[in-house]
């Protein structure tokens, strides 16, 4: 605020003030602050593409425009300082790390390859099938809040999938673990919004800091004697030579990958490998918890959509209520469709943080280096290159090229550029059985007309969602 301004810096988000910025307009719960950001984001849409907001004397250029959304996750691949907040439990974890990203990212993408990624089909169907049975006992009662079933569902097979199909003998951990993991985010979002909270000599006396070590400590004690237990088990059944090779029905967990790759090429420390493993539960099922719920709203409130979904099931399943198989998946168009929609208009993560190392050219301004930038996904998917009804719900919009922007990489439900989401491929196959499951048994409703947002990390509904489900007939 002291500094001149040129007149080619982008401008100056107003009511900014003297050494706090504007970081008091974001103190507040998760609804006052999503309320706002989406003010900002209206306000950059409207002005220059790119606007100014200080957090304290943090400068953070806040992105609404698709091609500088692209320019900047292409350009920036380090993330800021306040990702570091996570240090204590996921520090070279993928979402926060820095200087071996680029290496255990290429070591880890093979774990996610359609090959891979298909073996888990079976863990899907299983798991959506017990959330099924769990749904029954609200079918037909009125409006109930679906997010826990969904929750304890994509929890469910993160786990398995990430630490093994026998983490059922350590379920009641589960719960201890997904508490503690939704604390640890409401207070990392408490110190991002609290500027005095940024300065570790001031956070580490605090209640809160405390707390975050506490619960840090059960998320890695549950994690930490996972990984110790497997490592006994395979030592004593000599089993590396085995992983790569799972019979059909079977699959290797990411935690057998990560420790033959441990074995073998000495690629990750105890430490590390456990960094991974939370990363990767912790960025998996809360988002596709969300992202499922969001959908469930919206076809819940547009009957002719769920009807042609199941149709489609119909189609590719056949009659009979036999499970989903990796070979159906590719073949559910129509439903992936929905999804993208779903994820353009209702964001899980609906911004992305990245600092630059080198000047960055945007479309109107050049930024110098070490600068913080916010990609507003929200913003990017409500543009208007997306067309006049991009406010609309129109999951045939992704069955036709010329109703699309131009430049596919303009959607950012899993982030643009290289260091987008490792698990988007996951996550769409996860979401697509699972709504296999649901609809086959269950009619979803809902109104759209009456959803409202709250944000901390990931954007939800902001209180019960006006949904039922009925048992088709
Ligand atoms: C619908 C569900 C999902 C959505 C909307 C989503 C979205 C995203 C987004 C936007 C990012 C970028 C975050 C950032 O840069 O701050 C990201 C990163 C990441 N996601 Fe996902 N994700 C989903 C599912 C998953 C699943 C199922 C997994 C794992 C099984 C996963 C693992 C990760 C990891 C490890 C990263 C960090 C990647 C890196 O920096 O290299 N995500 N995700």
């Amino acid at each position: 605020w002291v500094k001149p301004r040129s007149a080619k810096s982008p401008p100056l988000y107003p009511g900014c003030l003297p050494l706090i910025g504007h970081a008091y307009k974001v103190i507040g719960d998760s609804k006052h602050m999503w309320e706002f950001e989406k003010k900002v984001y209206d306000y950059v849409a409207k002005n220059k593409q790119v606007v100014e907001f200080r957090f304290g004397t943090h400068p953070l250029f806040v992105i609404t425009d698709p091609d500088d959304g692209l320019i900047v996750a292409n350009h920036c691949l380090e993330k800021p300082f306040f990702y570091g907040f996570f240090e204590e439990i996921y520090d070279r974890g993928l979402v926060t790390a820095r200087a071996n990203w680029k290496s255990h990212r290429k070591l880890l993408n093979p774990a996610f390859n359609l090959q891979v990624l298909q073996s888990f089909v079976g863990a899907f169907c299983k798991e959506a099938k017990f959330l099924v049975t769990s749904l029954s006992s609200e079918a037909g009662k009125g409006p109930f809040d679906i997010q826990p079933y969904l929750i304890t569902n994509f929890l469910g097979t993160a786990c398995r999938t990430t630490f093994g199909p026998n983490f059922d003998e350590i379920s009641e951990a589960l719960e201890n673990y997904a508490h503690a993991t939704d604390e640890i985010f409401l207070l990392f979002m408490q110190r991002v919004q609290n500027v005095m909270l940024h300065l570790t000599y001031i956070y580490k006396w605090t209640s809160a800091s405390k707390r975050f070590g506490e619960l840090g400590d059960i998320v890695k004690g549950i994690t930490s004697s996972v990984i110790t237990n497997r490592k006994t088990e395979l030592k004593s059944m000599k089993h590396f030579d085995e992983v790569e090779q799972p019979d059909t029905d079977d699959f290797v967990p990411l935690l057998d990958r990560m420790l033959e790759l441990a074995d073998k090429q000495d690629a990750f420390d105890d430490d590390e490998m456990r960094e991974h493993l939370d990363t990767i539960v912790a960025a998996a099922y809360d988002t596709s918890a969300t992202a499922l719920t969001f959908i469930l709203v919206l076809i819940g409130s547009h009957p002719e959509v769920q009807e042609r979904m199941v149709q489609e099931f119909q189609e590719v399943l056949g009659d009979q209520e036999r499970d989903v198989t990796r070979h159906d998946l590719p073949k559910l168009v129509y439903t992936e469709a929905v999804i993208k929609e779903s994820l353009r208009l209702y964001p899980p993560v609906p911004r992305i943080a990245r600092t630059s190392s080198t000047d960055v050219k945007l479309t109107k301004y050049t930024l110098p280096a070490k600068c913080t930038y916010l990609i507003s996904v929200y913003g990017l998917h409500r543009h208007p290159v997306w067309g006049p009804d991009k406010d609309q719900f129109i999951p045939d919009r992704w069955l036709d090229p010329a109703r699309l922007p131009k430049n596919p990489f303009f959607f950012a439900g899993f982030s643009l550029g290289k260091r987008n989401c490792i698990g988007r491929l996951y996550g769409i196959m996860a979401l697509k059985t699972t709504l296999v499951y649901i609809l086959r048994k269950y009619r979803v409703h809902s109104d759209v007309k009456k959803l409202d947002t709250k944000c901390d990390l990931l954007m939800k509904p902001a209180s019960g969602h006006h949904m039922s489900i009925e048992l088709r007939a």
